[in-house]
Protein backbone atom coordinates (compact mmCIF):
# COMPACT_ATOMS: atom_id res chain seq x y z
CA UNK A 1 0.00 0.00 0.00
CA UNK A 2 1.56 3.28 -1.06
CA UNK A 3 -0.09 5.43 2.14
CA UNK A 4 -0.09 3.55 5.09
CA UNK A 5 -0.72 5.28 7.69
CA UNK A 6 -0.55 8.45 6.35
CA UNK A 7 -3.37 11.25 6.67
CA UNK A 8 -4.90 12.32 3.39
CA UNK A 9 -7.34 15.70 3.18
CA UNK A 10 -9.49 16.62 0.09
CA UNK A 11 -11.11 19.06 -0.56
CA UNK A 12 -14.76 18.22 -2.67
CA UNK A 13 -14.78 15.02 -2.31
CA UNK A 14 -18.79 14.41 -1.09
CA UNK A 15 -18.54 12.98 -5.11
CA UNK A 16 -17.00 12.67 -8.26
CA UNK A 17 -13.37 12.87 -8.47
CA UNK A 18 -12.39 14.06 -4.86
CA UNK A 19 -14.83 10.91 -4.08
CA UNK A 20 -12.41 8.46 -5.78
CA UNK A 21 -9.44 9.94 -4.67
CA UNK A 22 -10.73 9.84 -0.52
CA UNK A 23 -11.49 6.24 -1.05
CA UNK A 24 -8.41 5.12 -3.20
CA UNK A 25 -6.38 6.91 -0.86
CA UNK A 26 -8.00 4.78 2.22
CA UNK A 27 -7.66 1.83 -0.42
CA UNK A 28 -3.72 2.34 0.08
CA UNK A 29 -3.83 2.88 3.65
CA UNK A 30 -4.44 6.44 4.71
CA UNK A 31 -6.98 7.99 7.29
CA UNK A 32 -8.98 10.26 5.25
CA UNK A 33 -10.62 13.59 6.09
CA UNK A 34 -12.90 15.08 3.67
CA UNK A 35 -14.30 18.79 3.00
CA UNK A 36 -17.39 19.68 1.16
CA UNK A 37 -19.93 21.56 0.26
CA UNK A 38 -23.45 21.07 0.01
CA UNK A 39 -23.99 16.76 -0.49
CA UNK A 40 -24.56 15.18 2.93
CA UNK A 41 -25.28 12.18 2.07
CA UNK A 42 -22.63 11.94 -0.99
CA UNK A 43 -19.98 13.25 1.72
CA UNK A 44 -21.39 10.36 5.01
CA UNK A 45 -21.52 8.07 2.25
CA UNK A 46 -17.83 8.57 1.24
CA UNK A 47 -16.89 8.35 5.32
CA UNK A 48 -19.11 5.08 5.53
CA UNK A 49 -16.64 3.46 2.70
CA UNK A 50 -13.53 4.82 3.74
CA UNK A 51 -14.19 3.49 7.71
CA UNK A 52 -15.61 -0.22 5.77
CA UNK A 53 -11.55 0.00 4.18
CA UNK A 54 -10.60 -0.07 8.06
CA UNK A 55 -9.63 3.40 7.77
CA UNK A 56 -10.49 6.59 9.92
CA UNK A 57 -12.78 8.93 8.25
CA UNK A 58 -14.39 12.17 8.60
CA UNK A 59 -16.57 14.78 6.62
CA UNK A 60 -16.08 18.75 7.69
CA UNK A 61 -18.83 20.61 5.77
CA UNK A 62 -16.77 24.04 3.73
CA UNK A 63 -17.61 26.41 1.19
CA UNK A 64 -13.90 26.53 0.10
CA UNK A 65 -14.44 29.88 -1.48
CA UNK A 66 -14.23 31.59 2.05
CA UNK A 67 -11.29 31.63 3.66
CA UNK A 68 -12.19 30.54 6.85
CA UNK A 69 -12.85 27.46 5.50
CA UNK A 70 -9.87 26.46 4.72
CA UNK A 71 -8.27 27.63 8.55
CA UNK A 72 -11.32 25.61 9.99
CA UNK A 73 -10.78 22.58 7.54
CA UNK A 74 -7.08 22.09 8.71
CA UNK A 75 -8.05 22.31 12.31
CA UNK A 76 -10.54 19.85 12.42
CA UNK A 77 -8.69 17.44 10.62
CA UNK A 78 -6.19 17.85 12.66
CA UNK A 79 -8.29 17.28 15.65
CA UNK A 80 -9.91 14.07 14.33
CA UNK A 81 -6.61 12.56 12.46
CA UNK A 82 -3.93 14.29 14.44
CA UNK A 83 -1.52 15.54 10.92
CA UNK A 84 -1.83 16.30 7.68
CA UNK A 85 0.67 13.68 5.28
CA UNK A 86 -0.93 15.01 1.80
CA UNK A 87 -3.28 17.28 0.84
CA UNK A 88 -5.47 17.06 -2.19
CA UNK A 89 -7.32 20.49 -3.61
CA UNK A 90 -9.67 19.15 -5.88
CA UNK A 91 -12.90 21.28 -5.08
CA UNK A 92 -14.47 23.03 -8.26
CA UNK A 93 -17.26 24.06 -10.43
CA UNK A 94 -17.73 24.93 -14.00
CA UNK A 95 -21.19 26.22 -14.53
CA UNK A 96 -20.61 26.40 -18.62
CA UNK A 97 -21.54 30.15 -20.33
CA UNK A 98 -21.43 31.83 -23.18
CA UNK A 99 -18.66 34.50 -23.21
CA UNK A 100 -20.24 37.25 -24.07
CA UNK A 101 -23.51 37.74 -21.89
CA UNK A 102 -21.22 35.88 -19.11
CA UNK A 103 -22.67 37.49 -15.92
CA UNK A 104 -20.00 39.12 -13.46
CA UNK A 105 -21.29 36.72 -10.57
CA UNK A 106 -20.53 33.51 -12.64
CA UNK A 107 -17.08 35.32 -12.92
CA UNK A 108 -16.73 35.36 -9.58
CA UNK A 109 -18.28 32.66 -8.02
CA UNK A 110 -16.19 30.48 -10.66
CA UNK A 111 -12.81 32.16 -9.24
CA UNK A 112 -13.67 32.53 -6.08
CA UNK A 113 -13.94 28.32 -5.80
CA UNK A 114 -11.86 27.01 -7.91
CA UNK A 115 -8.88 29.34 -7.92
CA UNK A 116 -9.03 31.61 -4.86
CA UNK A 117 -10.50 28.59 -2.86
CA UNK A 118 -7.21 26.93 -4.12
CA UNK A 119 -5.03 29.31 -2.91
CA UNK A 120 -6.54 29.33 0.80
CA UNK A 121 -6.63 25.59 1.01
CA UNK A 122 -2.94 25.11 -0.05
CA UNK A 123 -1.85 27.80 2.24
CA UNK A 124 -3.29 26.48 5.11
CA UNK A 125 -2.19 23.19 4.59
CA UNK A 126 1.01 24.08 4.02
CA UNK A 127 1.08 25.80 7.04
CA UNK A 128 0.10 22.62 9.02
CA UNK A 129 2.99 20.87 7.15
CA UNK A 130 5.78 23.20 7.97
CA UNK A 131 4.39 22.88 11.55
CA UNK A 132 4.89 19.19 11.61
CA UNK A 133 8.48 19.62 10.37
CA UNK A 134 8.37 16.63 8.07
CA UNK A 135 7.75 17.55 4.54
CA UNK A 136 4.46 16.47 3.42
CA UNK A 137 2.64 16.25 -0.53
CA UNK A 138 -0.08 18.92 -1.87
CA UNK A 139 -1.62 17.45 -5.65
CA UNK A 140 -3.94 19.70 -6.92
CA UNK A 141 -6.26 19.01 -9.49
CA UNK A 142 -6.47 21.35 -12.31
CA UNK A 143 -7.54 20.09 -15.57
CA UNK A 144 -6.44 19.87 -19.40
CA UNK A 145 -8.51 23.20 -19.63
CA UNK A 146 -5.08 24.49 -18.27
CA UNK A 147 -3.76 24.01 -21.66
CA UNK A 148 -6.57 24.23 -23.86
CA UNK A 149 -10.15 26.25 -24.15
CA UNK A 150 -13.95 25.63 -24.40
CA UNK A 151 -16.23 28.34 -25.89
CA UNK A 152 -18.28 28.12 -22.79
CA UNK A 153 -15.81 28.05 -20.44
CA UNK A 154 -13.90 31.53 -20.53
CA UNK A 155 -14.66 32.27 -17.30
CA UNK A 156 -13.08 28.45 -15.82
CA UNK A 157 -10.10 27.69 -17.93
CA UNK A 158 -8.29 30.51 -16.30
CA UNK A 159 -8.58 28.75 -13.19
CA UNK A 160 -7.55 25.37 -13.76
CA UNK A 161 -4.50 27.32 -15.61
CA UNK A 162 -4.08 29.16 -11.97
CA UNK A 163 -4.12 26.11 -10.23
CA UNK A 164 -1.40 24.32 -11.62
CA UNK A 165 0.58 27.81 -11.65
CA UNK A 166 0.05 27.74 -7.83
CA UNK A 167 1.44 24.28 -8.06
CA UNK A 168 4.51 25.57 -9.70
CA UNK A 169 5.47 28.46 -7.25
CA UNK A 170 4.24 26.66 -4.01
CA UNK A 171 6.51 23.78 -5.25
CA UNK A 172 9.31 26.51 -5.09
CA UNK A 173 8.60 28.23 -1.81
CA UNK A 174 7.86 24.80 0.00
CA UNK A 175 10.87 22.38 -1.57
CA UNK A 176 13.07 23.42 1.66
CA UNK A 177 10.39 22.34 3.94
CA UNK A 178 10.21 18.57 1.45
CA UNK A 179 6.88 19.76 0.26
CA UNK A 180 6.49 18.60 -3.11
CA UNK A 181 3.57 20.16 -5.09
CA UNK A 182 2.15 18.85 -8.05
CA UNK A 183 -1.00 18.80 -10.51
CA UNK A 184 -3.57 16.07 -12.25
CA UNK A 185 -4.32 17.57 -15.08
CA UNK A 186 -7.66 15.21 -15.70
CA UNK A 187 -9.30 14.77 -19.64
CA UNK A 188 -13.34 14.90 -20.01
CA UNK A 189 -14.14 12.62 -17.09
CA UNK A 190 -17.92 11.77 -16.55
CA UNK A 191 -19.44 13.51 -12.54
CA UNK A 192 -21.78 15.86 -11.60
CA UNK A 193 -19.56 18.57 -13.25
CA UNK A 194 -20.70 18.17 -16.42
CA UNK A 195 -23.82 16.23 -16.60
CA UNK A 196 -26.23 18.27 -17.50
CA UNK A 197 -23.71 19.31 -20.62
CA UNK A 198 -22.93 15.97 -21.36
CA UNK A 199 -26.64 15.10 -21.99
CA UNK A 200 -25.81 16.31 -25.17
CA UNK A 201 -25.63 12.94 -26.76
CA UNK A 202 -23.86 14.57 -29.95
CA UNK A 203 -21.34 16.76 -28.18
CA UNK A 204 -20.60 13.51 -25.81
CA UNK A 205 -19.93 11.67 -28.59
CA UNK A 206 -17.91 13.96 -30.03
CA UNK A 207 -15.89 14.46 -26.75
CA UNK A 208 -15.02 10.81 -26.94
CA UNK A 209 -14.58 10.34 -30.39
CA UNK A 210 -11.15 12.60 -29.84
CA UNK A 211 -9.60 10.04 -27.47
CA UNK A 212 -7.50 7.96 -28.54
CA UNK A 213 -7.95 5.19 -26.05
CA UNK A 214 -11.50 5.42 -27.22
CA UNK A 215 -13.66 6.57 -23.92
CA UNK A 216 -14.46 9.31 -21.48
CA UNK A 217 -13.05 9.18 -18.29
CA UNK A 218 -14.25 7.78 -14.64
CA UNK A 219 -13.37 9.60 -11.30
CA UNK A 220 -11.71 6.35 -10.44
CA UNK A 221 -9.32 6.85 -13.04
CA UNK A 222 -7.80 9.96 -11.25
CA UNK A 223 -7.21 8.00 -7.90
CA UNK A 224 -3.84 6.28 -9.15
CA UNK A 225 -2.45 8.93 -10.43
CA UNK A 226 -2.84 11.59 -7.50
CA UNK A 227 -1.99 8.63 -5.20
CA UNK A 228 1.10 8.15 -7.17
CA UNK A 229 1.91 11.93 -6.87
CA UNK A 230 0.70 12.01 -3.06
CA UNK A 231 3.74 8.77 -2.33
CA UNK A 232 6.76 8.22 -1.77
CA UNK A 233 7.03 6.49 -5.46
CA UNK A 234 6.98 10.54 -6.46
CA UNK A 235 9.98 11.55 -3.85
CA UNK A 236 11.62 13.53 -6.75
CA UNK A 237 8.97 14.78 -8.50
CA UNK A 238 7.26 18.67 -7.64
CA UNK A 239 6.19 21.58 -9.64
CA UNK A 240 4.97 19.09 -12.49
CA UNK A 241 1.66 18.37 -14.19
CA UNK A 242 0.51 14.87 -15.16
CA UNK A 243 -2.31 14.45 -18.27
CA UNK A 244 -5.08 11.89 -17.19
CA UNK A 245 -6.66 12.34 -20.45
CA UNK A 246 -6.79 9.31 -22.30
CA UNK A 247 -4.81 10.97 -24.93
CA UNK A 248 -7.00 13.50 -25.90
CA UNK A 249 -4.44 16.56 -25.40
CA UNK A 250 -2.43 15.09 -28.29
CA UNK A 251 -5.00 14.22 -30.49
CA UNK A 252 -4.55 16.76 -33.21
CA UNK A 253 -5.42 13.82 -36.60
N1 LIG B 1 -15.08 16.06 -14.56
C1 LIG B 1 -14.19 16.50 -15.42
O1 LIG B 1 -14.30 16.28 -16.66
C2 LIG B 1 -13.03 17.30 -14.94
C3 LIG B 1 -12.97 17.83 -13.66
N2 LIG B 1 -11.87 18.56 -13.29
C4 LIG B 1 -11.80 19.12 -11.96
O2 LIG B 1 -12.01 18.11 -11.01
C5 LIG B 1 -12.46 18.68 -9.79
C6 LIG B 1 -13.62 17.86 -9.26
O3 LIG B 1 -14.66 17.95 -10.18
P1 LIG B 1 -15.67 16.72 -10.45
O4 LIG B 1 -15.38 15.61 -9.53
O5 LIG B 1 -15.68 16.47 -11.92
O6 LIG B 1 -17.04 17.44 -10.09
P2 LIG B 1 -18.28 17.04 -9.17
O7 LIG B 1 -19.27 18.10 -9.44
O8 LIG B 1 -18.63 15.61 -9.36
O9 LIG B 1 -17.71 17.21 -7.68
C7 LIG B 1 -17.36 18.47 -7.23
C8 LIG B 1 -17.05 18.37 -5.76
O10 LIG B 1 -16.60 19.64 -5.33
C9 LIG B 1 -17.42 20.07 -4.25
N3 LIG B 1 -17.56 21.52 -4.27
C10 LIG B 1 -18.09 22.29 -5.24
N4 LIG B 1 -18.07 23.59 -4.85
C11 LIG B 1 -17.54 23.60 -3.59
C12 LIG B 1 -17.29 24.62 -2.64
N5 LIG B 1 -17.57 25.89 -2.90
N6 LIG B 1 -16.73 24.27 -1.46
C13 LIG B 1 -16.43 22.97 -1.18
N7 LIG B 1 -16.66 21.95 -2.04
C14 LIG B 1 -17.21 22.29 -3.23
C15 LIG B 1 -18.75 19.37 -4.43
O11 LIG B 1 -19.38 19.34 -3.16
P3 LIG B 1 -20.99 19.27 -3.03
O12 LIG B 1 -21.46 18.28 -4.08
O13 LIG B 1 -21.19 18.80 -1.62
O14 LIG B 1 -21.51 20.64 -3.30
C16 LIG B 1 -18.28 18.01 -4.92
O15 LIG B 1 -17.90 17.21 -3.84
C17 LIG B 1 -12.79 20.13 -10.12
O16 LIG B 1 -11.75 20.96 -9.65
C18 LIG B 1 -12.82 20.16 -11.64
O17 LIG B 1 -12.45 21.44 -12.15
C19 LIG B 1 -10.79 18.77 -14.13
C20 LIG B 1 -10.81 18.24 -15.39
C21 LIG B 1 -11.92 17.49 -15.88
C1 LIG C 1 -16.54 20.40 -16.95
C2 LIG C 1 -15.83 19.82 -18.18
O1 LIG C 1 -16.66 18.89 -18.83
C3 LIG C 1 -14.58 19.12 -17.75
O2 LIG C 1 -13.86 19.93 -16.84
C4 LIG C 1 -12.65 20.24 -17.38
O3 LIG C 1 -11.76 20.76 -16.75
C5 LIG C 1 -12.60 19.88 -18.80
O4 LIG C 1 -13.02 20.99 -19.56
C6 LIG C 1 -13.61 18.79 -18.87
O5 LIG C 1 -14.20 18.67 -20.13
Amino acid sequence: MLLEGKTVLVTGASAGIGRAAAIGAARHGANVAINYHSDDAGAAACVAEIEALGRTGVAIKGDVADPATAQDFIARSVEALGRVDVFVNNAGICPFHAFLDMPAETVDRTFRVNLHGAYYMVQAAANQMVKQGDGGAIVAVSSISALVGGEYQTHYTPTKAGVHSLMQSAAIALGKHGIRCNSVLPGTILTDINKDDLADLDKRERMAARVPLGRLGKPDDLAGPIIFLASDLARYVTGAALLVDGGAFVNLQ
